[in-house]
């Protein structure tokens, strides 16, 4: 199944949904920095974000450094950002 890019209007809309994610200079996906306690409950969040990513069938490029954690969401079959990522979002939020 095609996956569609976010029109520049939907995109708005989507971010105006997310506050606390940011669209990355290119505009072609979205980012989020997480700070925890330290790094055992930044790692059982980064373990819950994986159990996530395998049952939306969607993947996190991130990076973690102690107790913080950066996600970057895009989708690589529509080269930028779709509803998958805003989807995703929301779903990393309730976990956040
Ligand atoms: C085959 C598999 O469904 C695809 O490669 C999925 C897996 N996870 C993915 N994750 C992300 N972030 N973007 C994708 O386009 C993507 N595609």
């Amino acid at each position: 199944m095609a996956v569609e890019q976010l029109t520049a209007d939907e995109r708005e809309k989507a971010l105006a949904a997310l506050p606390e994610w940011t669209l990355r200079e290119d505009g072609l996906a979205i980012i989020r920095a997480f700070k925890f306690r330290d790094f055992n409950a930044a790692w059982g969040f980064m373990s819950r974000v994986a159990l996530l990513a395998e049952t939306h069938d969607h993947h996190p490029e991130w990076s973690n450094v102690y107790n913080r954690v950066e996600i970057t969401l895009t989708t690589h079959e529509a080269g930028g950002l779709s509803l998958r990522d805003v989807a995703m979002a929301k779903a990393i939020d309730a976990l956040a």
